[in-house]
């Protein structure tokens, strides 16, 4: 007995002392060096390159961008035990993502998947198959169709002027700009979806009702968090038991609270529809009625509801938040920026009254300010992952079945081959061109491509243009206490959402009239 337990403790002790050694591989630059790097293996077209997965650091979109350099636009790596291939060109993504597809449009299974939703079975993480295409097909012709998205046009009117009217407030003095859009768009996101804003400033939250802003703000942040880290147990599977890093508990507690969220937002949906005359008013009331519906293919069931549910929230609040963010402080780095685009809009808008979204295809300046920050900033710097359902051949080299894609877009929009100049902000680079954002120019994919591209990219475009030309419109924009604009950081933090380091302060001053706001 004696024997057993100290073989136990010795067993223990290597796995620890194993898993010490890996977390401080990934974070001791020198491993991630060439030297470190394997000969690629023989074959009709060896590879490239065949790493290891110490070579990621805290950035990694940065630290493969930089290998593309070297190894080229297609390259393989081993991420723990599985292969990872990397796409860093426009050619390459159109491989993964037009040309073979249907091979490449399923996800890996991760901890992420299981933990925070509901077993792979929301849309994200969702296995390519059946269930998923029913479940786009059923946000692009229900849940995003043009008609829909006008319908709910009000709403992102009236959280719009709630908007101005609380910056305004803050008339003169620095503020969190991401705090503001996160607010925005939670408030659009939960009235488009649940139906009424379910996450109230301040006191208003009770036990049985809304939830608060800033309570549910940073369940969201925890949420997202853990579904952009780079999981020791995702890569090294007989390492998953012992959670090293402590994701999956997080995840755990995490989905928790978002489950009470989720059952009482079902609780009070399925309630009212059991009235006489139901219309549906809302996207919970539609999933709601297609799990009702005998001829759908695959059953929605209430886990299901839940998970897309939480893809319509997760998936809609803080990617358009942060691009704004991003495109206000490029623009505060380049004030004459700020200028020329509030020249486009008083000619075209004028400073009578607010920018409505039937304004945005009259500016040109806003739509490449957009788009470049697109280019520079994209929110998903390596796309979600995808997986190769079947061995394929692609440029030439073999793909086996399992293994992970990453596109690199963050690379792509850095590349001096694709762009002049590419580590500068300049929006004129779009004007006149029609390179598009939603999937079929392959040198910008801010949104993906083909079976898997985002299915709400329509609503995060109106959010992002409608949010941004109203803030420029509206207000003078300033850096604070005469800070200088280089000295503002444009630093990264790696996630599901790439976000800003050290959050955007700002100053805002009204420049329409008064009545306005
Ligand atoms: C600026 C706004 C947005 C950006 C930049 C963005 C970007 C992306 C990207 C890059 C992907 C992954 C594509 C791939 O794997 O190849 C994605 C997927 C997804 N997005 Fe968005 N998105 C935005 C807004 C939205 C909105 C408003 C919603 C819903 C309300 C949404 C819901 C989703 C969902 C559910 C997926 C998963 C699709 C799948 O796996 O089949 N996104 N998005």
């Amino acid at each position: 007995m004696e024997v057993t337990t100290s073989w136990v403790a010795v067993l223990a002790m290597a796995i620890i002392l194993l898993a010490a050694l890996l977390l401080s591989f990934s974070k001791n630059p020198s491993f991630r060096s060439h030297k470190y790097l394997l000969k690629p293996p023989p074959g009709p077209k060896p590879w490239p390159i065949i790493g290891n997965l110490n070579l990621i650091g805290p950035l990694p979109h940065q630290s493969l961008y930089r290998l593309s350099q070297e190894y080229g636009p297609i390259m393989q790596l081993k991420f723990g035990s599985f292969p990872v291939v990397v796409a860093s060109s426009p050619t390459m993504a159109k491989e993964f993502l037009k040309t073979h597809d249907h091979i490449f449009a399923s996800r890996p299974q991760s901890a992420a998947g299981k933990y925070t939703s509901y077993n792979h079975t929301d849309l994200t993480w969702a296995p390519y198959g059946p269930y998923l295409r029913q479940a786009r097909k059923l946000f692009q012709s229900e849940l995003f169709s043009s008609k829909r998205l006008e319908s709910f046009e009000y709403i992102r009117v009236e959280e719009r002027c709630a908007l101005v009217s609380r910056l305004c407030t803050f008339s003169g003095k620095p503020i969190k700009v991401i705090e503001h859009l996160s607010h925005l768009t939670l408030s659009v996101i939960s009235r488009i979806t649940l139906g009424k804003n379910y996450f109230k400033e301040s006191e208003s939250g009770t036990s049985t009702g809304s939830t608060k802003l800033e309570e549910f703000q940073e369940i969201l942040d925890e949420l997202l968090l853990l579904n952009g880290v780079l999981n020791i147990g995702d890569w090294i599977p007989w390492l998953d038991f012992l959670d090293l890093q402590g994701y999956v508990r997080r995840m755990k507690a995490v989905m928790e609270k978002l489950d009470q969220v989720y059952d009482h937002v079902l609780d009070e949906h399925k309630a009212r529809m059991g009235g006489k005359g139901f219309v549906p008013k809302d996207m919970v009331d539609l999933l709601l009625q297609m799990a009702d519906n005998p001829s759908v293919d695959v059953k929605l069931t209430c886990d299901n509801i839940k998970g897309l549910i939480q893809d319509l929230i997760a998936g809609g609040t803080d990617t358009s938040a942060s691009m704004v963010e991003w495109a206000m402080s490029e623009l505060l780095k380049q004030p004459h920026l700020i200028k020329i685009a509030n020249e486009e809009l008083d000619r075209i808008i004028g400073k009578q009254k607010w920018v409505e979204e039937k304004d945005i295809p009259q500016l040109p300046f806003i739509d490449a300010i957009m788009k470049e920050t697109m280019r520079k900033h994209p929110a998903a710097v390596l796309l979600a992952p995808h997986l190769a359902q079947e061995d394929c051949k692609v440029a030439g080299y073999d793909i086996r079945k399992g293994t992970r894609i990453f596109i690199n877009v963050w690379g792509m929009g850095r590349d001096s081959t694709i762009w002049d100049a590419p580590r500068e902000f300049r929006p004129e680079r779009f004007l006149g061109k029609a390179i598009d954002v939603k999937g079929n120019d392959f040198e910008l994919l801010p949104f993906g491509s083909g079976r898997r591209r985002c299915p709400g990219y329509s609503l995060g475009l109106k959010m992002i243009s409608s949010t941004l030309a109203n803030m420029l419109h509206g207000f003078e924009w300033t850096l604070p206490d005469n800070m200088k604009p280089e000295d503002l950081s444009m630093e990264e933090v790696y996630g599901l959402i790439t976000h800003r380091k050290f959050p955007l302060v700002a100053v805002v001053k009204p420049r329409l009239e008064p009545h306005l706001y």
